[in-house]
Formats: structure tokens, C-alpha cells, sequence
């Protein structure tokens, strides 16, 4: 029986890395595999999944149009998929999420979703939103906040490291312009408090 997963994590938890590491497990078996990622982040490179770490593979690029049905199902009648991974996933639409999840259940293709739960106001990304709602498996790859408890909230910062608390929900960008917070301090940054000076561990 095929799944829909959803693996989340705040930003540089390691998200890519994970997929990236699936992906191989798949390939190094002879198994088939297809890769999509948000043609929106070409921080790295378009149409690529890269980590942090170094690690990269070519995907294909989603946009908010792109039927990944029927993109994959092409693939799947050329070379029988093993499963499909998605990265940035939460930049999916709710129609494109029940694509994949017609994948899982129609078609019997795994489908790993890797993605941010919530935006820089803490608010859920839609794609984010249906894939909460419909994954048959939800898992949290955990990462650090600066004062060492779990990191679950997004924090945008201006060039000075300051709190952005107003602006578009989608604006691409890494360690420069987000970081990953405990909820705590995700609010006393967003309160003005100064949550990220000398970055060493605050109260
Ligand atoms: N120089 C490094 N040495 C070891 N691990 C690193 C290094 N730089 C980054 N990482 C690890 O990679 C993670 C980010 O991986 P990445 O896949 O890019 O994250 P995400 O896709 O969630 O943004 C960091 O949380 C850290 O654990
Ligand atoms: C919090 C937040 C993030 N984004 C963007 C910034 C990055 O391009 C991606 C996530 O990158 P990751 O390293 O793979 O985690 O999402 C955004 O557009 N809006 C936000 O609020
Ligand atoms: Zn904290």
C-alpha cells in the first residue's frame, strides 16, 4: 500500500539532505525514482535539490500550474517509478497535494513531501496546510534553536538581523534572511526583543 508522507522541519533542519539520502537509498538498488522541487527557489540552482551540505541532485521544477499527475504518470509509463520525492513542498497548491495523494492511492507510487510547516509570521503555507491534512505519515525532523531547544518557527531577518514582521509569505533566501527559532524566541524576536544579537545563547 502506497503513502503520502510529509516530512517538516523549520529551515536548515536538514530537510534536503534527508530527501536527497532517500532518493540515494531508492537509486543505489536500481530502483527508479522522480524528483520535483519549487521552481520559485533556484537559490542553488534551478530545477536542483541541494543541501546544505553539498549534496544536489536535478529535479524537475513545480510551479503553482504544473499537474504532477500527469508529469509523473509520463514518467511512470516510461520507467516504472519507485517513488516520487518532492522538496519544497511547501510551496504545493492543496489541488497539486491531492495530485500526489491520487498518486499514493490510484497509481501505488510512494510520495515523500519534504517541507516547512509554517511562514515567518507563523502562519501555515497552504501546501503545508494539505499535506497536514492528508499525509498518511507526518514526521518532524527536528532542528536547534539558538538557545538549544527544538527550532519550530521561521524568523525573517533584515540585513541587520533585525525582526521582519510584514511582508509577501514567499520570498526565497537561506541563513541570510531566516532563522530557525523555539517558539519562545520566535515571539520575543517579533516583540523586539534583541533575540538574535552576537547570536550566542539568550535567556
Ligand atoms: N558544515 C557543516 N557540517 C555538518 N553539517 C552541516 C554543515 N552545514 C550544514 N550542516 C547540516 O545541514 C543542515 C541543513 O541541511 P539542508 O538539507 O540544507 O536543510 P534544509 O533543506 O532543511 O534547509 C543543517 O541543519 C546542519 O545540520
Ligand atoms: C519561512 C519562509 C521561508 N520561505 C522560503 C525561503 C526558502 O527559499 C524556502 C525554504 O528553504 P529551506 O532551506 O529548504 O527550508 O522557503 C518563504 O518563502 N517564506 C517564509 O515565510
Ligand atoms: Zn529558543
Amino acid at each position: 500500500m502506497a503513502k503520502l508522507y510529509f516530512y517538516y522541519a523549520s529551515m536548515n533542519a536538514g530537510k534536503s539532505t534527508m530527501l536527497l539520502q532517500a532518493d540515494f537509498n531508492y537509486r543505489e538498488r536500481g530502483m527508479n525514482t522522480m524528483l520535483f522541487t519549487a521552481a520559485i527557489d533556484d537559490r542553488f540552482a534551478y530545477g536542483t535539490i541541494a543541501s546544505r551540505i553539498g549534496l544536489s541532485q536535478p529535479a524537475t521544477p513545480f510551479h503553482a500550474t504544473t499537474d504532477l499527475e500527469a508529469c509523473a504518470l509520463g514518467q511512470h509509463g516510461k520507467t516504472p517509478l519507485a517513488c516520487i520525492l518532492v522538496d519544497e513542498a511547501q510551496f504545493l497548491t492543496a489541488e497539486q497535494v491531492d495530485q500526489l495523494a491520487r498518486l499514493a492511492d490510484q497509481h501505488r507510487i510512494p510520495v515523500l513531501c519534504y517541507g516547512l510547516r509554517t511562514d515567518f509570521k507563523g502562519q501555515l503555507f497552504p501546501g503545508s496546510a494539505r499535506l497536514l491534512a492528508l499525509a498518511d505519515a507526518l514526521s518532524e525532523i527536528k532542528s536547534v534553536c539558538v538557545c538549544g531547544a527544538k527550532a519550530t518557527m521561521n524568523l525573517r531577518v533584515d540585513a541587520q538581523g533585525h525582526a521582519i514582521a510584514e511582508g509577501a509569505q514567499t520570498e526565497i533566501g537561506g541563513n541570510d534572511r531566516y532563522v530557525a527559532l523555539c517558539r519562545r524566541h520566535f515571539c520575543a524576536a517579533l516583540a523586539g526583543e534583541p533575540v538574535l544579537e552576537g547570536r550566542g545563547k539568550p535567556d
